[in-house]
């Protein structure tokens, strides 16, 4: 007999497009090779939270699997967050920024591997307004697209390719003051972007300093740009230039918006207009399974 090893999935069911059947094969499959006593949970979209941490606390098992995209990754660590337990990721949302920074992107089969394997690695999260960024928040362009994507009524890359030409349309800079322990910038700007993480889930990097385990975030703040420019940021098709973006590491950083409320968004979610974030470092927040 083998001991008493558990593991538990958390599966997202409307997650991304691809079919949940393929994740329940594999990590049956993987399990049952390895000797662990597999637990399901399919998140319902109410109280999850919760319900995986109680469910964790019950079963106490090694890993936590999460099968979704990056919502229902930061919901399970959120849930995980202070229990000793490794975080294994299998991507199946629409974007998957967060396991790309992992260096997960690939099959079903590779994901599930490594969610087993015993790499980890402890990283850090960013506490901005109380809530919690695992991967990229920012205010200004990129937020006012998810707010428009997330109201739009095309999905897929159309309806993305729609929202952008909105979202340029519409788009001001606005006048922002950050403070941090060793300045105070003040500018006009086109976003901030609040960096725990390297890459968007286009794959473009936007902050090559970003490393999620090393103690510090990023702010990247790109000021006012031309149309050009602007649209290439947006497309996700511009790597991190010097030449008009700025950044710096902080541990934590004060962030205000004094002439009028900018468009705020956390790891692909919309949070509505701010005029002040109080952003700091959480870390070594949770471990995390990577190749
Ligand atoms: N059973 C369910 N029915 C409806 N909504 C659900 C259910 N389970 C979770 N949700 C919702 O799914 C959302 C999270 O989706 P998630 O981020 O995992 O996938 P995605 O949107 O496809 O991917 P990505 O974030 O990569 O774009 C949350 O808003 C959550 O409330």
């Amino acid at each position: 007999m083998f001991p008493e090893r558990k593991v538990l999935l958390v599966v997202n069911p409307i997650s991304g497009d691809v079919d949940k059947d393929i994740v329940f094969e594999k990590v049956i499959e993987t399990a049952e090779a390895e000797g662990y006593d597999l637990r399901i949970y399919s998140t319902t979209g109410e109280n999850d939270m919760e319900t995986v941490r109680e469910m964790v606390e019950n079963i106490n098992p090694e890993r936590v699997l999460v099968a979704g995209g990056d919502g229902t990754i930061s919901l399970v660590a959120q849930a995980i967050h202070g229990i000793d337990v490794i975080m294994g990721i299998i991507p199946v949302g629409s974007a998957n920024g967060l396991a790309m920074d992992f260096g997960v992107s690939g099959s079903v089969a590779q994901a599930t591997e490594v969610a087993f394997g015993t790499n980890f690695v402890e990283i850090d999260a960013v506490s901005i307004n109380g809530e919690i960024s695992l991967h990229l928040s920012d205010i200004g362009l990129n937020a006012l697209l998810v707010k428009n994507y997330e109201n739009s009524d095309v999905r897929g890359k159309l309806g993305y390719a729609k929202e952008m030409l909105k979202t340029l349309s519409e788009h001001e800079n606005f006048r922002v003051q950050i403070k941090t322990d060793q300045e105070i910038i003040e500018t006009d700007a086109l976003i901030v972007i609040i960096a725990n993480a390297q890459k968007y889930g286009t794959g473009v990097t936007i902050n090559p300093a970003g490393d999620m385990s090393d103690g510090f975030f990023e702010l990247v703040i790109a000021k006012k740009l031309d149309f050009i420019e602007t649209a290439k940021i947006l497309a996700g098709n511009t790597d991190f230039n010097p030449e008009i973006m700025q950044v710096i590491s902080v541990q934590k950083a004060e962030i205000t918006c004094p002439d009028k409320e900018a468009h705020f968004q956390i790891d692909g979610e919309y949070k509505g207009l701010v005029s002040k974030l109080e952003a700091h470092i959480i870390s070594k927040y949770i471990k995390v399974a990577i190749p």
